[in-house]
């Protein structure tokens, strides 16, 4: 026998119906190769919500609303506006429904979000709130990252794994370039697990809800390229020690000792600090 459906978890009181019958309606049916599974659960969108903060000010930036779960619970727990990138051209007629709703929060940019600039979409301060399609999450972070300062906060939903590498600490097995880049860079709170039963259809694999808000100003001084060359170094062997996985940007050795570090340390032992130190290192040797 299948559950049976709890129409009140997935009504949000805003008029419009049910997410199950909206995606009937619409011929929605999930597709994997756009990362589509879909939140029906209205406790969890709206913890998601909440999550944000204070989205009464600025802009909330949603990727992928679909069929609008996560949107309409943004709207009901009070964003001020939303700016909604969808790559599904199939999503407009439910999100024009919803945007009717909410008269001048919600506005739907129809595309690609790797090919758009989010840093500079609406007004600060910039919120980006989603439940990311997982083929492209992490390339999408990575290009935000690039512009940390403009946003105020991230609240994103990622396979659990990717989570782990975000917030992982040094001399564990999770450590490794992500954690050292999105760290220096800002603060990671993973808030909690997802059962892949609440997505229809189910993933394979747990879903994590991660809080990340940027810093103020980097853990220590250094060049974002810079930083990412280093680490690319360091973790593409991650089991050599730093003399030798160091060689391919110079005098290993003499960077090291630049940097205060010991040459016969690995780089899942270095905290970021450190290799923030071996980039300004390397910036060095290289305006000799
Ligand atoms: C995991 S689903 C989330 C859907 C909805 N927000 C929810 O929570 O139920 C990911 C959504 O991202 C959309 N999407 C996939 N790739 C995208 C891209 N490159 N740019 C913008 N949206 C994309 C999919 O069409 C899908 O609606």
């Amino acid at each position: 026998m299948s559950d049976p459906i709890d129409v009140a978890a997935e009504t949000p009181g805003d008029g419009l119906p049910p997410l199950r019958e909206v995606i009937a309606t619409h011929g929605l049916d999930a597709r994997r190769s756009l990362g589509q599974n879909f939140l029906f659960d209205l406790n969890l969108t709206g913890r998601i919500a909440r999550a944000g903060g204070e989205i009464d000010q600025g802009t909330v930036i949603e990727i992928g609303p679909g069929p609008g779960g996560l949107t309409r619970a943004l709207l009901g727990a009070g964003a001020r506006r939303v700016i909604a990138i969808e790559r599904d051209s199939r999503c407009r007629g439910v999100l024009a429904e919803i945007a009717a709703v909410w008269p001048g929060r919600l506005e739907t940019i129809e595309g690609d979000a790797l090919d758009i600039d989010v840093a500079a979409l609406g007004e600060a301060p910039r919120r980006v709130i989603a439940n990311l399609p997982y083929n492209v999450a992490t390339p999408l972070l990575i290009g935000w990252l690039r512009h940390a300062s403009a946003f105020e906060r991230f609240v994103l939903m990622f396979q659990k794994e990717v989570v782990d590498r975000l917030a992982a600490r040094p001399g564990t097995k999770d450590y490794g370039r992500l954690s050292v880049i999105t760290q220096w860079l800002c603060e990671v709170r993973p808030l909690f697990d997802v059962n892949p039963r609440a997505f229809t259809p189910p993933p394979k694999v747990v879903s994590t809800v991660v809080r990340i808000d940027p810093r103020p100003q980097p853990l220590a001084p250094a060049r974002m390229e810079t930083l990412e060359r280093v680490t690319a170094a360091a973790f593409g062997q991650r089991r050599k020690m730093l003399r030798a996985s160091l060689k391919a940007l110079g005098d290993a050795e003499g960077l090291c000792a630049a940097a205060g570090l010991d040459p016969t340390a690995r780089a899942e032992t270095i905290p970021v600090e450190g290799f923030a130190a071996l980039a300004r290192a390397v910036d060095a040797a290289g305006s000799v």
